[in-house]
């Protein structure tokens, strides 16, 4: 395969496909086991990753094509157990392709570690006094992570605050890290340990809490896409989205479910790559209200002076490429390379237009039949195999159920008993 945009990859079996990703992605033959054999990550890296090791759980790793991003054809490997996401994606990504694609833009590497202090008689002062001693703070910070300061210059800055709590003035410190291509959880909690001492000193309070921020306000991926309105069903296709979007925008009820079809495209990147979801999602969802002051949709989208739908979204997105499961886990290793990433910024930038992507499709699906009509239609394989189909039987009954627009264990059972 020399392009990404393959119709028809998806009517491929599992062994074509693999094939395809792998000629296109360079893989070689043992990358690619480490995703097509299972069992490949029990033999090596599971006992190291988390604690009481007893096996592996397995989860589907699908590639989403068409994806055009600052110019680049991506092939998008995405690890989920959800049916339609994968398909979505690439619906998606497809009707981006003729205006470009997505474009992408970045912050940069930056964490942020939290030093709480409390029993500060003078909090006020006691900022002033953090940052008369800034640059002994930073010294003291990078002294701990001299591979980091080597490549990125480590902790870069502190920032002060007061806030009141309910057991008086707290004084915050942020130490800003650049933790290069590493996630930088564990580099910048041992930054914010090492300089707790210091800031003990400096402020005559005790330090509490040194942990970093899943809030990174600092690390933030940008994507943009303009839909054609020709290419997305018409003005009434276009209409349609930026009602759903508008709802999504003013209602937290509303914005919840579009926010999780959101993260239908960046988890499963994020968790195909080794990166820690968790973090993600917390930066995700929290940054709502530190941007825009309430839960609000992570999208922005609007109708260009054509007429055609344009949409942007800018999130946290703190990913590594070293560091944490990503640098020892095979599998997500072979996911790295067959997305052609080479630092923790390309991959963030990626992410973001993936969600993006993830989103127009969900609410394009929702303006026009609605989400069940594409989604059941993928989920009936998952339907006919809970009835007990299996081979040639399980593709009769999916067709019938399709047909018939009745997919449910139930009739899945009916039709098992007919054929
Ligand atoms: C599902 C589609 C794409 C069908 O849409 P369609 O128009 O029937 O698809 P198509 O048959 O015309 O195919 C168009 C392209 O879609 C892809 N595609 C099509 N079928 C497959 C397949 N079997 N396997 C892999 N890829 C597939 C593929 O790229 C294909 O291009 P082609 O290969 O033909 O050149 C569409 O209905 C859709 O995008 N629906 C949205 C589904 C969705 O968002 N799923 C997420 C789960 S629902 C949810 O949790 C999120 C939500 C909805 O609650 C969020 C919210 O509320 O906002
Ligand atoms: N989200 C959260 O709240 C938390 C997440 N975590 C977990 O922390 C892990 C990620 O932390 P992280 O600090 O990235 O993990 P690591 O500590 O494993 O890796 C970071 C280290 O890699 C080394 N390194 C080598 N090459 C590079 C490079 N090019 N750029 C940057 N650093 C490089 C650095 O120095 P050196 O070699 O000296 O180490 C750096 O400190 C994830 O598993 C995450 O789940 C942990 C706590 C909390």
């Amino acid at each position: 395969m020399k392009t990404n945009q393959y119709s028809g990859f998806h009517k491929l079996t599992m062994e074509q496909r693999a094939q395809e990703v792998a000629e296109f992605a360079g893989l070689t033959a043992e990358e690619l086991a480490h995703i097509t054999k299972p069992g490949a990550l029990s033999d090596n890296v599971a006992d190291k990753c988390i604690e009481n090791v007893i096996g592996t759980y397995q989860l589907p790793m699908g590639i989403a094509m068409n994806f055009v991003i600052d110019g680049q054809e991506r092939l998008i490997p995405m690890v989920v157990e959800e049916a339609s996401i994968v398909a979505a994606a690439s619906n998606a990504a497809k009707m981006a392709r003729p205006s470009g694609g997505f474009y992408t833009s970045y912050t940069g590497n930056i964490m942020i570690a939290q030093v709480q202090v409390v029993g500060v008689s003078n909090p006020h002062f006691a900022c002033h006094s953090i940052l008369h001693h800034k640059e002994e703070i930073l010294a003291a910070a990078n002294a701990k992570d001299p591979i980091l300061v080597k490549i990125t210059g480590g902790a870069k800055d502190v920032e002060v605050r007061v806030i009141d709590t309910l057991i008086g003035p707290m004084v915050i410190a942020h130490l800003i890290v650049d933790t290069g291509d590493a996630m930088g959880a564990n580099a910048v909690n041992t930054m914010a340990e090492a300089v707790a001492p210091l800031i003990e000193q400096i402020t005559h309070g005790t330090v509490k809490l040194r942990i970093l921020s899943n809030l990174a306000a600092y690390r933030l991926a940008r994507a943009t896409a303009t839909f054609y309105k020709d290419a997305i069903g018409g003005d009434s296709v276009v209409d349609g989205i930026i009602a759903a979007y508008a709802f999504a925008e003013a209602d937290p009820f509303r914005a919840a479910t579009s926010n999780k079809g959101i993260m239908n495209g960046m988890d499963p990147v994020v968790v195909a790559t080794g990166n820690d979801w968790r973090g993600m999602e917390a930066a995700a969802h929290s940054y709502m209200y530190y941007k825009y002051g309430k839960y609000t949709s992570m999208t922005r989208w609007e109708k260009d002076a054509d007429g055609n739908l344009t949409g942007a979204i800018e999130i946290p997105m703190m990913v590594g490429l070293v560091g944490g499961a990503t640098k020892i886990h095979p599998a997500a290793q072979a996911a790295i390379k067959i997305l052609g990433v080479k630092t923790a910024e390309e991959l963030a930038r990626i992410i973001a237009a993936v969600g993006l992507a993830q989103n127009f499709a969900a609410m394009r699906a929702l303006a026009t039949d609605g989400i069940q009509k594409g989604h059941m239609k993928l989920h009936a394989r998952n339907i006919a195999t809970v009835a007990g189909a299996t081979g040639d039987m399980l593709d009769k009954v999916v067709a019938r159920m399709v047909a018939d627009k009745k997919i449910s264990v139930e009739y899945a059972k009916e039709l098992i008993a007919k054929l």
